[in-house]
């Protein structure tokens, strides 16, 4: 695997300027909530940085590298193709960047939507990718208080986010959201 500041190099190189600030903001706000709830800060940052990896690439190649991937994609995402760079990213992470880490492959293959059974370090991914300094949208000051509760707290209220914004755009939805939100509910009764 390769060092942290050669993969922040490829990054800056591969992305768009947006995309790597969003992508260092992940990282550093993945590695906080991994000192403060537990998880590993070393994997936390490394997923955070690698999550985006495959965003910008054509639909072609992401369909290409989603189908490549060990992970399997379900139709859902093979229909929603702003989907597809999370599976597409887990397969860059192993065969581009050499991780070979499963508890940070998995946390980049379902950054996106998210996963009912997610790890510590999948969890801190998925809000870290909603509250990132560089985030502004109307309620992300509330869902960073929430974060701030404790990370289960954060992780609901992220799926509240998600599902709300893609039931007002009129997008289908990928289940995973809800069975995440269902799960930490459950966690927190
Ligand atoms: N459960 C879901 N069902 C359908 N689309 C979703 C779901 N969750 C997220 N999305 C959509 O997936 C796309 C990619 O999400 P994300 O990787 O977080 O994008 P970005 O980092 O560019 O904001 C967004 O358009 C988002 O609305």
């Amino acid at each position: 695997m390769f060092p942290e500041r050669d993969i922040i190099k490829i990054l800056k190189r591969k992305l768009s300027k947006e995309r790597f600030e969003h992508t260092l903001g992940v990282a550093e706000v993945a590695g906080d909530l991994a000192k403060k709830y537990g998880g590993s800060w070393k994997k936390a940052r490394l997923a955070g940085l690698l999550h985006d990896c495959a965003k910008g690439l054509g639909l072609d190649r992401l369909i290409e590298l989603a189908r490549m991937s060990s992970f399997s994609v379900d139709e859902y995402e093979m229909n929603l193709p702003p989907l597809l760079h999370a599976p597409a990213g887990a397969f860059l992470a192993r065969q581009e960047f050499g991780v070979n880490d499963q508890e940070i492959l998995e946390a980049i293959r379902h950054h996106t939507v998210g996963s009912p059974d997610l790890s510590t370090t999948g969890l801190i991914i998925f809000v870290a990718d909603f509250i990132e300094p560089n985030r502004q949208f109307p309620g992300v000051e509330k869902l960073r208080k929430e974060v701030d509760k404790s990370l289960i707290h954060g992780v609901i209220a992220a799926c509240n986010q998600s599902l709300e914004y893609n039931i007002k755009k009129g997008r289908i939805i990928h289940p995973n959201t809800l069975l995440l939100r269902n799960e930490c509910l459950r966690r927190i009764q």
